[in-house]
Formats: structure tokens, sequence, C-alpha cells
């Protein structure tokens, strides 16, 4: 049974494609979250299940906890997953597409081990996961596959249900329209009332990573320069709209910045924060900027909390004007994104007519060997991908 499942996870070295697999014969779909709190009593069981195996005392936990507290203990996460997993099975059944879409985290309820048990239980052993994270990096790419592979295995499936997992889709147009959008009606407003363009900064902000995860993003053998793939792909879609932004970006400079750092202080991650750019900005000459969440598809606490609230509030310090653009979510353009980068594993779909908006894709549908390893950690078993 399960070698029969074999060929199709098999890149399609043969037609010259190396990053391609041949046509999957799927028959659902796996929308993988990161997972969040739904109340108070959720928090902490939330917050030692992220950091499980790394022995963080409860009392440094709480200092995250308060964030998700300020809201009642609910992270807008799942409802956010709730609403794109309704979205994505409208768009597919409009599509004439019969798969039916399961949804499951990482770190809370549903888990992704309830979502394959009943996908199971519906007969189902072939799934495509989407993981609801765009760039290569540990925490983005093999993180999820190695919690698939666990998930399988808890579920008592592993060897009977197939999990391939959809390539990375920073550049995808249904995921990089969303943002342009958002910026381009903020740069519109902001020249409606009057503020020069040469006073406008746009900060295109991700979360920081370990230095150590970004180096080891993506293929070991992708030669994407300081920083790995992670850093490369954000540069290279913030360059994509900016460009495509045309008149109304110039000049208006913008720069990469990071946030929601976490992690023992001597441990090096991506710099510059968000909050300590915003403070310099005044003594280079801007009055207004503009915060792109590229890192993000949707609305949570990092959105919420780290931006909303820490970076508006640094902004207000600053004297600075500022807004915060929105995130995917479930705008139509992104949904029929996801619905597209489906259809392209189920017709095995040729590179040359993939979505893909700069040099660096159409990404692997097959990670290679060595993507995104975590470098301090051993090798966990992963699905959808070469090993190790
Ligand atoms: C790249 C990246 C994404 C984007 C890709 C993706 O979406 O997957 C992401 C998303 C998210 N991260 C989230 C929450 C947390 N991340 C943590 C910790 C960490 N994240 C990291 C990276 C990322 N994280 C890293 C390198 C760590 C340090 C742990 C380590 O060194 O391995 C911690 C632990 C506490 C702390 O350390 O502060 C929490 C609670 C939530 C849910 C928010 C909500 O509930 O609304 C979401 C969507
Ligand atoms: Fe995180």
């Amino acid at each position: 049974m399960s070698s029969q499942l074999v060929p199709h996870a098999t890149p399609a070295a043969s037609t010259g494609l190396p990053h391609v697999l041949v046509p999957g014969r799927y028959d659902a779909v796996l929308l993988a979250g990161f997972g969040g709190p739904e109340g108070q009593d959720d928090v902490l069981p939330f917050l030692r299940r992220v950091t499980r195996g790394r022995n963080i005392p409860d009392e440094r936990l709480e200092e995250v906890a308060q964030h998700y507290r300020r809201f009642d203990g609910v992270s807008p996460i799942n409802a956010q997953n709730r609403a794109l997993r309704a979205a994505l099975q409208d768009e597919l059944h409009s599509r004439g597409l019969s798969l039916p879409v399961y949804w499951g985290n990482r770190n809370w309820k549903p888990f992704l081990t309830d979502a394959l048990t009943q996908a199971a239980d519906d007969g189902h052993t072939n799934l495509l996961a989407f993981a609801t994270s765009a760039y290569s990096s540990y925490s983005g790419c093999r993180q999820y596959r190695e919690d698939l592979a666990e998930a399988l295995e808890q579920a008592d499936l592993a060897g009977r249900v197939q999990v391939d997992k959809i390539r990375q889709f920073f550049d995808l147009p249904g995921f990089v329209t969303t943002f342009a959008e958002g910026l381009r009606e903020t740069l519109q407003e902001l020249r409606t009332s009057g503020v020069p363009a040469s006073a406008v900064r746009v900060l295109f902000s991700t979360h920081s990573i370990p230095l150590q995860h970004a180096e080891n993003s993506g293929p070991p053998d992708a030669g994407s320069g300081p920083g790995g793939a992670y850093v490369a792909q954000h540069r290279a879609v913030a360059a994509r709209i900016m460009d495509d932004l045309g008149e109304l970006t110039q000049p208006v400079t913008w720069e990469l910045v990071y946030q929601s750092r976490s992690g023992p202080p001597p441990q090096p991650w991506l710099e510059p924060d968000i909050c300590d750019r915003i403070a310099e900005l005044p003594g280079e000459g801007a009055e207004a900027l503009v915060i792109v969440p590229l890192g993000f598809v949707s609305d949570h606490m990092e959105v919420l909390w780290d931006l909303d609230n820490e970076a508006l509030a640094a902004a207000g310090a600053a004297g600075l004007r500022a807004v915060r653009v929105p995130t995917p979510g479930t705008h139509p353009a992104f949904v029929a994104g996801i619905a597209d980068l489906i259809e392209e594993r189920l017709h095995g779909e040729d590179p040359g007519r993939r979505g893909s908006l700069t040099p660096l894709g159409p990404w692997y549908d097959v990670c290679r060997p060595g993507c995104c390893l975590k470098a301090s950690a051993p090798v966990r078993p992963a699905v959808a991908g070469l090993a190790p």
C-alpha cells in the first residue's frame, strides 16, 4: 500500500526539473497552522507546548503570557485559520475540485494529530499540506515537516497516510498583492494629506530568527548569501512590491526590519529591531512610516502586540505618523493563490507557468536534503523532503 504512494513523492528528476513533483493523486488538503490559545486557561499550556524541550521556566513564559492575557487569553490566529479553511473550501468547490480541507495546528487544538485522524477516518490517505508560513526557515518550513511526521506517528498513521507539503509561497502573486494593495492605499493617503514622499519610510517587518536559523534556511547549496534564503526571500519580495508601485514609491525609501525577538540575549538574532529603527528615523528626516507585516500570513499576537501596540507606540514616541497595513488573512486574492498552489501540484504544473514574482521562485515542491536545519539540534524525522 505505502509503496504505491512513493512515486508521487519523488522529484521528477527525469524531467530536468529537479524541484518539481510529478502530478499528485491527492484526496484531501490539510491546512497546517501554528495554533494559539483560546482562553486564559490555555495560555500557559500553549506556551509550554511551543517551548517544549527548551526548559523555559514558567516565570519567563508568564512574561509572554501577559500579551495574551490582555486579550482575554485569546489569540486571533485560530479564528483566522477557521475562516481561511472555510474560504479555501469554497474556492476549491467553485473550481470544481472536491478535495475536503482539514485544519490542524502544531501547537494547539485542533492539533495536527486530530486533523490527520479525522482525515483518515473519512477515508483519505493522500494529503497535501499547506503550512501558513511563507518563507524558508526552521520555524517556517522544517518544523512543520517534523511536526507532521510526529503527528502521523502519534495518530498511528505512519505508512498508511502520505503527507506532502506545498512549496514556500513568499513570492506567490496572491500573497504579495495583498501587501502591495495595503501599501498603495497608505502611500496614496499620505500623499493626499501632504506628506512629501522623501519623508516617508516603508518598514517591511518580519519575525526575527536566530542567525544560525537564517544561515541554514533553504537548501544548503542555494547560495543566497548572508542571512540565507530567509533574508533573501524577504528582500526580493519587498523590492518587487516597491518596484511595482512605480512612481508612488519615488523617492520613498524602504528597509527590512525584524520583530518579536526572543531567546537568550547572547544568542545573535536578525537585526535591526523594528522599534530601535523607528526611534532613529526622525533623525534621518522621516515624518511618516508605513509598516508592512511582510512575514505574517494573518493577524496573530505578533501583529496585534508587537506591531499594533509596541511598534506604533514607538512611532508615537518618536513623533512619527505611522500606519500598519493589513495581513493577507482571507483576502480573496490570497485564497485564490492557495487554490492555485493546490492545482499546480494536482497537475504537476511546469515551473514556468507557476505563480512566482521574484527570481528566487518558484520554490521547491520537495525540500532538498539539509533544507532549513536548526543547526544546534539533532535532526528529527520529517515528511515531504529528501533525507535528512
Ligand atoms: C519565523 C517564525 C514565525 C513565522 C512562521 C510561522 O508562522 O510559522 C513564527 C510564527 C509564530 N510564532 C508564534 C508564537 C510564538 N513563537 C515563539 C518563539 C519563536 N518563534 C520563532 C520564529 C517564528 N515564529 C522563533 C525562532 C522562536 C524562538 C524559539 C526557538 O528558538 O526555537 C514563542 C515562544 C515564546 C517566546 O520565545 O517568545 C511563541 C509563543 C505564533 C502564534 C502567535 C499567536 O498565538 O497569535 C506564530 C504564528
Ligand atoms: Fe514564533
